[in-house]
C-alpha cells in the first residue's frame, strides 16, 4: 500500500506520542539503510563513503548511517550542509553529538559550496519528505557535485529534489542507484525509478497501532 507524505508525518507523530520516539525511528532507518548497502557491496570495508546531510531528519538518518558504516570499517566523511547549531531537530542534534565523539568519522561543516572528494559511494541525506520550493544553497551545490561524480549513489528515503508525494522534481535533483524509503512507500516515489534506482520500502519499528485513524 502506498501512502501520502501527510499520512507518513501523522503516523510518525502518533508513534512518537505512543513512546516510540523519533530518535528510535531514525536509528532503525539508518540501520536498515546500511544493511541494504552492505548487502549490495558484500563488504564496505575500506570503501570511501561521503555522506551529504541536510539540517532536517533526512540528514539525521544519514548520520545514523555514518555511525553504522564506521562499524563496518568504511572510511566515512560526513558533510553537514550548514553549521551544527542550526540542526533543526533534537534527534538529529543528538546524533551529531555522538558523531563528534567518533574520530573514526571525518566531519566537514559550514556553508561551503566547493567540494573535492573521490568517493566510492555517496549517500544523499540532503532532503527527504520536508522538501519545500526550489533548492537553495549550499544544498544546490551538493546536488550538483553528486551528479557530477562518478560513483555509486544511495538515496536516504527519496532522491533529494524529488517531491515524494508527486514524483515531480525541483530544478535540481539527484539521480541515484538505490533508494531506501521508510515505513511504507510514498505515492510519488515509484513513479521515478529513473531517479531512485533499486527501490525498497523498509519497516523502522513504528507500531502498526500508530496507523489507526490515519490509514
Ligand atoms: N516519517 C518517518 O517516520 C521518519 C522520517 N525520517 C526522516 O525524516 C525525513 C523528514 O525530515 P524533515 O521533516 O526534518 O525534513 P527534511 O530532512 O526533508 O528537510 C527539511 C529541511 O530542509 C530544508 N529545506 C527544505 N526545502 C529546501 C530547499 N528547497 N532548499 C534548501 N533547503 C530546504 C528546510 O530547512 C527544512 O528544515 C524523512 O525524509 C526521513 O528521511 C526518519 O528519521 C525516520 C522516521
Ligand atoms: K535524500
Amino acid at each position: 500500500m502506498e501512502i501520502t507524505v501527510d499520512q507518513m508525518y501523522q503516523i510518525e507523530n502518533k508513534g512518537h506520542d505512543m513512546g516510540f520516539l523519533k530518535k528510535f525511528m531514525m536509528e532503525n532507518a539508518g540501520a536498515v539503510a546500511v544493511r541494504r548497502l552492505v548487502e549490495k557491496f558484500g563488504s564496505v570495508d575500506s570503501k570511501n563513503v561521503v555522506i551529504f546531510i541536510g539540517m532536517g531528519n533526512n540528514g539525521g538518518d544519514g548520520q545514523v548511517m555514518a555511525r553504522h558504516l564506521a562499524g563496518h570499517n568504511a572510511n566515512v566523511t560526513v558533510v553537514l550542509l550548514g553549521t551544527p547549531d542550526k540542526i533543526k531537530t533534537e534527534e538529529s542534534s543528538w546524533n551529531w553529538s555522538l558523531l563528534e565523539k567518533m574520530p573514526s568519522v571525518k566531519l566537514v561543516t559550514g556553508n561551503s559550496t566547493d567540494f573535492d572528494f573521490k568517493p566510492d559511494i555517496i549517500i544523499d541525506g540532503i532532503l527527504g519528505t520536508g522538501i519545500n520550493g526550489d533548492i537553495r544553497e549550499p544544498y544546490a551545490s551538493a546536488i550538483n557535485f553528486i551528479n557530477q561524480t562518478n560513483c555509486y549513489k544511495f538515496a536516504v528515503d527519496v532522491p533529494s529534489g524529488m517531491d515524494p508525494q508527486t514524483g515531480e522534481t525541483a530544478s535540481l535533483f539527484t539521480k541515484c542507484d538505490m533508494t531506501v524509503t521508510f515505513h511504507k512507500m510514498k505515492q510519488g516515489i515509484p513513479k521515478r525509478k529513473d531517479l531512485t534506482g533499486e527501490l525498497f520500502a523498509e519497516k523502522i519499528g513504528i507500531p502498526p497501532e500508530a496507523e489507526i485513524d490515519v490509514l
